[in-house]
């Protein structure tokens, strides 16, 4: 028998209407950490846990190229972008990034975007109410611009924002949140085309050694600098994810509803427990369900074999919510981070292994300090939390709050100094 037609039933169908839960569901099933499936028709070995994360990024087991599906290049990531490289041509992409991993880098990133909500803040009082979800997003927009050295009108930020948060909303679903995500996509990849084209004519200017000049002046693999759209997608692939940050700002205000005890060691600003509930916000609530790449060899993994070219999956929520890992997988418990610090290959809502060397996000810091930052802001903000749909639906991939939270009654925090710096790039080993 033909063993790529092995197992026979394709699960993409149920997997997208499961959504978070589905992988999951199906470990809990199986004897061990893995699963035998087929999914995009092709058969599938999804795997868990630390030595699992080894494993899945050891380049000799699986590769990205060709791993990911059209319908998210075209949404989430961009075609051609650095997700989708293996080896060499991976390493000298991801190159351009690696300034992201550095404290200075983290410490601009952190400044931008807590500059740009301190000033829409006021703002949110003279209004009667705030969806948080979108001003976060748009705050997020506007501090990755600043950081990034791309121009950005204050009042085009809004509808910048929206595009950024529509990439991500709409690359694991069909109809019309698909189509808004393509539109998104393109858009923003003819706005950044044409900045590069301006900068690279001398028309535009890009601040030394800003993101924007490093992607104008990268050059890839084989020596040549990118063409203007994959110098687009490249640069979009720090904005949009930066934005993306506001999912977990969301969270961060759903967490500070549901356990208002956190509220007051974080408006402390106490760095360790900051940390901590960052971490925590990020291996609770659900963000991305798995990560994919092919297997590009014959591979066993506990017993069970994959054909070269098979599907091989990280499921990066069920390992994020693993009973022999976390203890108690559903509580949400800061704590748990100042026991034991995060490691590595354990926490991996942002991947796991080196993001130096592997595909790891490189941004892991940004978010982290961003995070941290905010998290803070939104524990000292005075606010109401009215009557409101706050559910997070696991079935929606990504998920949010249903409301998106909406606040009342905004009033800044009266005559204090905000913590500028997050730790963000010391805080996962
Ligand atoms: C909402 C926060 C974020 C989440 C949940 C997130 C999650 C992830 C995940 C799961 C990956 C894939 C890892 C893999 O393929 O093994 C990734 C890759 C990546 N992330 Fe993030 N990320 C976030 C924020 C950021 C930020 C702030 C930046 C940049 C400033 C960033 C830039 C990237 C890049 C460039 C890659 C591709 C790395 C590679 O393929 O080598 N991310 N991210």
């Amino acid at each position: 028998m033909d063993v790529l037609s092995r197992p026979l039933i394709d699960r993409t169908l149920p997997l997208l209407a499961e959504g978070y839960a589905w992988l999951p569901n199906r470990m809990r099933d199986s004897t061990g950490p893995v699963v035998r499936t087929r999914l995009l028709g092709r058969p599938a070995l999804a795997l868990r846990g630390p030595e699992a994360v080894r494993f899945f990024y050891d380049e000799r087991n699986v590769r990205r190229h060709r791993a990911i599906p059209e319908p998210v290049l075209a949404t989430l990531f961009g075609h051609e972008a650095v997700h989708t490289l293996d080896g060499d041509a991976h390493r000298a992409r991801k190159a351009l990034f690696l300034p992201l991993l550095t404290p200075d880098r983290v410490a601009g990133t952190v400044e931008r975007v807590t500059e740009a909500w301190d000033e829409a803040v006021p703002e949110w009082s003279r209004r009667g109410s705030v969806v948080l979800f979108d001003e976060a997003s748009t705050v997020l927009t506007l501090g990755a611009h600043r950081w990034a050295g791309i121009p950005l009108d204050d009042s085009d930020a809004g509808a910048v924002a929206r595009d950024m948060i529509a990439m991500v909303d709409g690359f694991a679903t069909a109809g019309p949140r698909h189509l808004r995500a393509r539109r998104a996509r393109a858009r923003q990849e003819d706005r950044l085309a044409r900045l590069v084209r301006d900068v690279r004519s001398g028309e535009g200017a890009a601040p030394a050694d800003s993101m924007l000049d490093l992607v104008c002046r990268h050059r890839d693999a084989d020596g040549e600098p990118f063409d203007e759209k994959k110098a687009a997608v490249e640069l979009l692939n720090v904005v949009r994810p930066t934005a993306a940050v506001a999912w977990f700002v969301a969270f961060t205000a759903h967490a500070l509803h549901r356990w208002p005890q956190h509220r007051a060691p974080l408006a402390a600003g106490d760095p360790a427990f900051t940390t901590a509930f960052a971490h925590e916000v990020r291996r609770f609530y659900p963000f991305a369900p798995f990560l994919g790449g092919l297997a590009a060899r014959d591979l066993m993994w506990r017993g069970e074999w994959i054909p070269a070219g098979g599907l091989v999956v990280l499921d990066v929520y069920g390992q994020n919510h693993d009973e022999s890992l976390w203890g108690d997988p559903y509580a949400f418990r800061p704590q748990r981070f100042l026991e034991r610090p995060a490691q590595r290959d354990e926490l991996i809502p942002q991947g796991g292994g080196d993001p130096a060397t592997g595909h790891r996000c490189p941004g892991e810091g940004v978010t982290l300090g961003v995070l941290e930052a905010l998290a803070v802001r939104l524990a000292r903000l005075e606010y109401t939390v009215p009557e409101q749909n706050l559910t997070i639906p696991l079935n929606r991939v990504p998920t949010r709050p249903h409301s998106g939270v909406l606040l009342t009654g905004v009033r800044p925090p009266a005559g204090r100094s905000e913590a500028r710096v997050g730790r963000g790039a010391e805080a996962v080993r």
